[in-house]
């Protein structure tokens, strides 16, 4: 029997992020483990003209709550949407909303967050820490309370190499910045970002580490534990291989990829794909909720959740995966045929930018015009190297995290609950996981359909003709170019083509007099 399971059916969930990229997988996976848990708020906000209500309907009408639909078919009654905006003063959170929550709320996920990383440090500091700031607080008004779980990121300390499970201070207090930035200007606010963030790389990892210190600060005398996923990718095996709705991460690269735009990339050889399928995040945070809740803690544990210790994948391994897939199965419409450089020389890098990237995203632009069509392709990749290089950081270094607390956790399972709550990132095969994420990245992302498949490759082997044709003629125009300039040119020209004609005349010859 299911401990882990059991322990959420007849409980009430806060959930912050649901509509999010994770926050779904968690809603997904609790209904479809615990179909008799009592409730589960979500606090959201009104979207792109969509009512609550209507969020709600779009989440559970995708493929990935098929199999919760099934379990639990009065889904809609499981989920209670509660309006909410991070950003505002107690959150947004109506009075009456409020009371419900603080009567009733038995567990919190702690998921919503902005992992923007150009954000500006003000919005950045809004969401990530006065937004943990103040549902912490509301936490320690709940009277049914049991635990609280907060996601962080095991990025959240990148400026260090080794990574323990504990939170490391940061050199300003956040409840110093918090007033500060109340009063100062946006522009200082950005003319400081640099030395606050200090070696970190942007606004997201700093503010998530100091979201942890507002837990460890606030969070005292509740029951807290803390998750740190590193990279979360699609997901591995539940519901079903490949499940992904965001570009977030590798997702859009691989998407880039597969059409033919990214065709280098710079990573250090040995640099780590630290990656992790999100139902494998999402079986540890139910793991760690349940075994909070059971065991109480009697300080705050931090639950890193990484593959590179245990079962390492390298970026140019994933690379190869990834194109090795889309050569049996090509995403439609790609702009080139998939092909990667990876290079550690920053010029090396420079030199493909220009010449795979910048270069046939000009030349294209400039057949639309020709053709009276509005040029878009360098806007395009001009994103894609603002993307590539704002994640440089990433792929060229790699962190070792401790991992004690999420193996000592594994080892308390059941039998039962190791299976169905699976974290163990030992048994993946990376293979397999890069197959179906790029083919789940083609399905739930961009919606092809696998009956397009035989269509792209022709069209695969269309843009190769056309390569080999541009190709030729370019080579003859600038072999025509020199030849018309230098005599060595032609001399070396001639040389060639008499070679040729001998061994043909040799060839011919030889074959007649066989027969
Ligand atoms: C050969 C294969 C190897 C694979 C190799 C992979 C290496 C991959 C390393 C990952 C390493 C992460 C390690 C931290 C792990 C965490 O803990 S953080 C959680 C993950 N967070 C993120 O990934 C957020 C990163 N993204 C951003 O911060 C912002 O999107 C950027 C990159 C700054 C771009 O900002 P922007 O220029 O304002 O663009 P934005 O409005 O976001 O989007 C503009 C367009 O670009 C598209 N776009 C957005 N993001 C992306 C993206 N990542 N890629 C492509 N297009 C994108 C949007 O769809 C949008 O298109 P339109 O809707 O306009 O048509
Ligand atoms: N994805 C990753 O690779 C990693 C993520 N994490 C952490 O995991 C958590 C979840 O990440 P992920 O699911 O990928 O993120 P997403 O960007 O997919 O989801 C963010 C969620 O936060 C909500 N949100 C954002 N701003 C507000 C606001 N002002 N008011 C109310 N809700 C808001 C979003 O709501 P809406 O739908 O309305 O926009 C959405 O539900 C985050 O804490 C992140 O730091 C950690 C490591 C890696």
């Amino acid at each position: 029997m299911s401990v882990i399971a059991a322990f959420y059916g007849g409980k009430s969930i806060l959930i912050t992020g649901a509509t999010g990229f994770m926050g779904k997988v968690l809603v997904e996976k609790l209904l479809r483990t615990s179909p008799d848990l009592k409730v589960i708020y979500i606090l959201v906000r009104p979207k792109s003209g969509q009512s609550l209500q209507q969020r709600v309907s779009q989440m559970i009408n995708c493929k990935l709550f098929e199999k919760a639909k099934e379990i639990c078919p009065n889904i809609l009654e499981k989920i209670k949407p509660i309006y909410s905006d991070l950003t505002k003063p107690d959150l947004g959170i109506s009075k009456e909303d409020l009371e419900e929550l603080l009567c009733h709320t038995n567990i919190i996920f702690h998921c919503a967050a902005t992992v923007r990383f150009d954000d500006p440090l003000r919005h950045a500091l809004q969401l990530n820490v006065i937004a943990t700031q103040q549902l912490l607080l509301m936490a320690s008004q709940m009277s049914k309370l049991e635990v609280f779980i907060h996601f962080s990121t095991a990025y959240s300390n990148c400026n260090l190499k080794y990574i323990d499970e504990v939170i490391y201070p940061c050199s300003v207090e956040p409840k110093q910045l918090i007033d500060s930035v109340e009063w100062l200007d946006d522009s200082i606010i950005e003319e400081i970002t640099p030395k606050l963030i200090e070696n970190r790389p942007n606004t997201y990892t700093y503010t998530k580490a100091l979201g942890e210190m507002v837990v460890f600060q606030e969070g005292r005398n509740l029951n807290v534990a803390i998750i740190r996923p590193s990279i979360v990718g699609a997901s591995w095996q539940e519901p079903f291989p490949g499940w992904v709705d965001n570009l977030n991460g590798p997702s859009g690269l691989i998407i880039a990829a597969g059409k033919g735009f990214l065709r280098a990339l710079k990573t250090t050889p040995r640099a780590v794909a630290d990656v992790v399928p999100v139902d494998l995040v999402i079986n540890l945070t139910l793991a760690v909720g349940w075994h909070t809740a059971v065991h109480r803690p009697k300080s705050i544990l931090i639950y890193h959740c990484t593959s590179g210790s245990l079962n390492p994948l390298l970026w140019t391994d994933m690379g190869f995966h990834v194109l090795a897939t889309f050569e049996k199965a090509p995403l439609e419409k790609a702009f080139r045929r998939p092909n990667a450089d990876f290079t550690t020389n920053k010029f090396a890098m420079q030199f493909w930018n220009t010449l795979s990237h910048v270069a046939p995203a000009v030349m294209y632009d400039f057949y639309l015009r020709l053709t009276g069509r509005k040029p878009r392709m360098a806007k395009l990749m001009n994103r894609m190297l603002k993307t590539i290089s704002m994640l440089d950081y990433f792929t060229n270094r790699s962190w070792e995290w401790s991992t004690y607390n999420t193996e000592m956790l594994m080892s308390q399972l059941n039998n039962e609950d190791q299976k169905l709550f699976n974290f163990d990132v030992r048994h993946l095969n990376w293979l397999e996981y890069t197959e179906n994420y790029c083919l789940g990245v083609k399905k739930y992302l961009l919606k092809e359909d696998m009956a397009g498949i035989p269509e792209a490759k022709r069209h695969l082997r269309m843009l190769r003709n056309t390569y080999y044709l541009f190709n030729t003629v370019l080579f003859l125009i600038i072999w025509r170019f020199f030849i018309a300039r230098s005599q060595m040119a032609r001399n070396i020209w001639y040389f060639v083509v008499s070679l040729c004609y001998k061994f043909l005349s040799y060839f011919r010859a030889s074959s007649t007099f066989r027969h």
